[in-house]
Order: structure tokens, then sequence, then C-alpha cells
């Protein structure tokens, strides 16, 4: 493609140099410059692309985003802004995939994963060719690619949706973080449905408070129009959990069709007669399209609002409720989320990913109601992340449980015995008696040692990092898997 077609693009953007010149390519990563490949410069968290925009003229880039002229000799287009610039122009070099599927978005704080999952679940066994792009794992015509985050940048996930495309994908669901909308990566993707599973606490490392977080996920409701589209293909719509403060909020910056979902009345899918039970959880549901009494295979209160969002936005897309609640029955759980460690032993060893105040809140009140013996809970906070979460969720631990084992989740960068310091403040500000916490920097030796406390019937429960199969210190990635290490620390009790 030439660089002249790049430009065009780009109403504001003004030229250096020739735009007669060849692009075979989009890149932003000086490390992966091929001969011949448009170079965006990106100023970053951490390091500007504009330094290193020599080194990838080096390396044979041919031509160069920039958001200031450089000394070098290549064509330059010159733009405000080169997230924007990046996101248009890998939209426009892959030919719009976005437009070519039915692209559901999630966002929340909690749920995402879930919410997807089920999505996908549903829309696959109507038929549709279902592509899905997340924490856990990016899938699609049968086969599975790691994820290093939950939602790629703007160049990643455009060429994964033209890959998606070229498979004959028809729909693609996928979660969308705040990280992202504040970034742009999403800018360029056309979404069909929107849906927001709730907003608590996270991130104010980064988004410094509720409100700036709240804004953030607002810009994914807030670019849904054109709800009048003659065309049913063409509508947008905002799926919104009723019962979050926040929904007012997203309503009021969206201009797609609003569909809710909750416990109230008003809500336009609502769930009722919810019963759980150590094997899954049953609810009735009502809906502008019918009614069905649904039997999840997944524990827990906060499943039935995932179950809802999921209902929500497969009835937009036409799946009759018969079909939905088939879809839903059968779903045996995501992984990593309640994931029970089952070796026969007579308590309950439980792996689940619950990394914010919430998320931790929802998975004990659930973990508390069929256990038959204490609830013992092992958890840590990730490092370079929220700190104000963590004497949050020391509270909570304390709480739902009986003895707490605060332990290591990712340290990344920082000091992990002062981790656990910040998360015993909560605890130390709630009275909670020493006998009934220990703080284990050890993660391994922490899961062992909850396991050789637990008598029969009681439930130990391993939050944080649920599917994850490492652990980050310092800047090293060790395999690490908790349910791994719960099996030999089962086997291996003592009593
Ligand atoms: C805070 C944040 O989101 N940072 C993301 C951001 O990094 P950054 O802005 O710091 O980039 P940078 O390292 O400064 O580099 C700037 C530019 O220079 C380029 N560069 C850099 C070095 C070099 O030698 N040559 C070169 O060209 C880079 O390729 C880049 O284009 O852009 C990078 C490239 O896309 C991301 O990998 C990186 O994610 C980091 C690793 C991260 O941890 N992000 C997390 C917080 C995140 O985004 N999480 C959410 C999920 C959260 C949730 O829902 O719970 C997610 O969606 O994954
Ligand atoms: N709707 C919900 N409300 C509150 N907590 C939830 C909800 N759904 C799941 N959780 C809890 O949060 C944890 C993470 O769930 P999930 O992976 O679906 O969320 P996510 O939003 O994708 O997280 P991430 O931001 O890390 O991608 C679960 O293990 C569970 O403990
Ligand atoms: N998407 C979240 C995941 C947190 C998972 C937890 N195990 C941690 O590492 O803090 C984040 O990057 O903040
Ligand atoms: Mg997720």
């Amino acid at each position: 493609m030439l660089l002249n077609q790049f430009q065009s693009q780009l109403t504001t953007a003004r030229l250096v140099g020739d735009s007669n010149i060849e692009c075979h390519n989009l890149q932003t990563d000086s490390r992966q410059v091929q001969p011949g490949d448009l170079f965006i410069c990106l100023p970053g968290h951490t390091v500007d692309g504009h330094d290193y925009a020599a080194k990838a003229v080096q390396a044979g880039a041919s031509a160069l985003v920039v958001e200031r002229e450089l000394d070098l000799a290549v064509p330059q287009l010159i733009v405000n802004d080169s997230r924007f610039a990046m996101a248009v122009l890998s939209d426009f070099f892959f030919d719009s995939p976005s437009r070519k599927m039915k692209m559901i978005g999630v966002t929340g704080t909690n749920g995402k994963t879930t919410t997807t999952y089920l999505i996908e679940k549903i829309m696959s066994d109507y038929g549709q060719k279902t592509g899905l792009i997340g924490t856990i794992q990016m899938r699609y015509d049968g086969r599975t690619y790691p994820m290093s985050g939950t939602t790629p940048e703007a160049l990643d996930l455009q060429r994964s949706l033209h890959d998606m495309v070229q498979a004959g994908t028809d729909c693609c669901v996928m979660e969308v973080s705040s990280h992202a909308l504040e970034q742009g990566r999403v800018k360029g993707t056309d979404f069909r449905t929107a849906v927001f599973t709730n907003l608590t606490q996270d991130h104010l490392d980064y988004h410094h408070s509720m409100e700036e977080y709240r804004g953030a996920k607002g810009l994914f409701f807030a670019r849904m129009g054109n709800t009048y589209a003659d065309e049913a293909s063409l509508r947008k719509y905002a799926v919104i959990n009723a019962d979050d403060p926040a929904a007012a909020y997203f309503i009021s910056v969206t201009a797609a069709e609003v569909i809710t979902y909750g416990m109230g009345e008003k809500a336009d899918v609502r769930a009722s007669e919810i019963s759980i039970t150590a094997q899954g959880t049953s609810f009735h549901v009502d809906t502008f399209a019918g009614s069905a009494d649904i039997q999840l295979r997944m524990v827990g209160k906060f499943n039935v609002y995932n179950a809802m969002a999921a209902i929500s936005a497969a009835l937009v897309e036409g799946v009759p409720l018969e079909e939905i609640k088939r879809s839903l029955e059968t779903v045996p759980g995501v992984d990593g989320r309640v994931e029970a460690v089952d070796e026969g032993q007579p308590y309950a060893v439980i792996v689940d990913y619950a990394h914010t105040p919430d998320g931790l809140e929802n998975v004990l009140r659930t973990v508390k109601e069929f256990a038959e013996g204490r609830v013992i809970c092992v958890f840590g906070c990730g490092g370079d992340r929220d700190r104000t979460k963590r004497p949050l969720m020391g509270k909570i631990a304390a709480k739902y449980s009986d003895f707490v084992l605060v332990t290591s989740d990712n340290p990344r960068t920082e000091n992990p015995d002062l981790i656990l310091k910040d998360i015993e403040q909560g605890l130390i500000e709630d009275a909670v008696p020493a006998e009934r916490y220990t703080l284990i920097v050890d993660r391994r030796l922490a899961i062992h040692e909850a396991i050789e406390m637990a008598s029969p019937a009681d439930v130990v429960l391993i939050a944080g990092k649920g599917h994850e199969t490492y652990q980050i210190i310092g800047t090293t990635k060790t395999d690490f898997d908790d349910r791994i290490i719960a099996k030999e620390a089962i086997r291996g009790k003592s009593n």
C-alpha cells in the first residue's frame, strides 16, 4: 500500500517527504521492524516510541507516523495523536474486519471473561462461527492463541480480527478493558453490542479515581450510536447491569438502544428465585422474548448476573431463549473461576481469579453459603497495581473466612513483604486477632500450609491467580499454577 493511501485516512496529517512510497506493513515496535514497514511512533507510559524511530529506519522502515517531525531521512506523516492514527490505519490496512462480523464487547471490573465465554458458547451452539478474545486466550476456527493481556493493542487487534474474517468467523466476542479504552485500543473497531457487567474498585493506580475509571468505561458506551438504522444488522445495543450504581451514567452517555438486566422489576431481563448449591445455581428469568428456568453448573449469585448479560446479548442476535437456556446449562465453568481441585479429599479446595475487593467478597460469600466447615482463604495482591485495594481485600478476607493466609500474587517489581504488609494493614484496622491470620510470602508454602490445616468439610479458597500458570517476581516469570500446587499439597498432606 502507498503512503498516500494511508495519508488519505488521516484528515489533518501533514506530510514531509514523498508520499508515493510503498509501505508493506504497519509496525509499532522497532525491534520487530521489517524492510518496507510504516513505523508508528507511540508515546508510551515507560518510553517514547519516537526515540526508537532511528532504529526502526536502520532496520528498513520506509516511512514514519510521528507526533513531531524527526530529523530522519524518510517520509513522515505528522499527526496530532499517533495512537488514534494507529487505530485508523490498522482498521484501514486490514480492510475494516470488525464491520464484517457481529462484534460484541464486554467491559466491567469483574465478570468479563466469564460473560464472554457464555456468549461464545451460546453463539457457537446457535451455529455461528464465533471468535473470542480475552484474558485467558484468543480462539477461533478451532485454534487457540496465548494472550499477554486482556485487550490487544489496536494494530494486533485489527490483524487478529482480519484473520478471523479470513477464517469465516461470523461473530466475535471480546473483553474490553478500561486500559484499552483509555489508550484507544478499540478505536477503529465497530461494535454492535457493548455489555457492561459492573463497576467496583480496581486499577486506581492507573485511573487515579473512581470517576476517571468510570469515565474510561463510559468511552465504550459513548461511541455506540446508529440506534435508528433501518437495517436491523446495523443497529447498536448497550446491555447494562441495572443493579449497578453506574448504570444511569452509562445509559446517559450512549445513543445505542439500551437493554437492562438485573434483579429489579424494571429490568428488561430479570432474574428471580435464585437458589445456590455447591453443584450450581438455578434461577428464573423473565425477558422481552419469554421466560425460562435455568440451571447453571457454575456457582455464585454473581454468575446469575454474568448469565443475564449473556442472555441479553444473545437475544439481541435473535437466539431463541430456549436455545440460550440449553447452551448455558451445559457450560461446565470457566478455567480458574471457582474451579474445584478434586483429588477425592474430604475437604474442598477451590481456585478462583478474584483479584479485586468486590470479586473476593462475591466469591467468599458464595463459598460461605455452601461451606459446611471452616473457610480458609489464601490470597495476595499484585505488585505494580492499585495499592489502595490491598487493605480492603485484607478486611474482606478476614470478614468472610475463619483463617486467612496472606501471600504473594505476582509481586512484579515491588518488595513482596511490603505488599503483604499493605494487606495486613486492613486486618490490623479491623482488629483481626493474630491467631486468625498469617503472612507467608512464598505462595507454594502458603498453599501447602492452608491444605495442611484443612479438616473434613472445610473449604480452602485460593484466590487471585485462577487460570494463570506463572508467578512474576521482579521481571522474571516462572511456572506456577495454583491448581498443580494444590494437588501436590493434597496428595502430600500429613493428616
Ligand atoms: C500501562 C499499559 O497499559 N501499558 C501498555 C502500553 O505500554 P507503554 O505505553 O508503557 O509502552 P512503552 O513500553 O512505553 O513503549 C512505547 C512504544 O515504544 C515502542 N518501543 C519500545 C521499546 C523499543 O525498544 N522499541 C520500541 O519501538 C513500543 O513498541 C511502543 O510502541 O502499551 C504496550 C504495548 O501495547 C502494552 O504492552 C503495555 O501493557 C502493559 C504491559 C500492561 O501491563 N498493561 C496492563 C496494565 C493492561 O493493559 N491490562 C489490561 C487488563 C486490565 C484488567 O482488565 O484487569 C489489558 O487489557 O491487558
Ligand atoms: N459479575 C461478577 N461480579 C462480581 N465478581 C465476579 C463476577 N464475575 C466473576 N466475578 C469474580 O471475579 C473473578 C474474575 O472473573 P472474570 O475473569 O470473569 O472477570 P474479568 O472481568 O474478566 O477479570 P479481568 O479484569 O482480570 O480480565 C472471578 O473469579 C470471580 O471471583
Ligand atoms: N487484569 C488484571 C489481572 C490481575 C491478576 C492478578 N493475579 C495480578 O497479577 O494482580 C491486572 O493486570 O491487573
Ligand atoms: Mg478477563
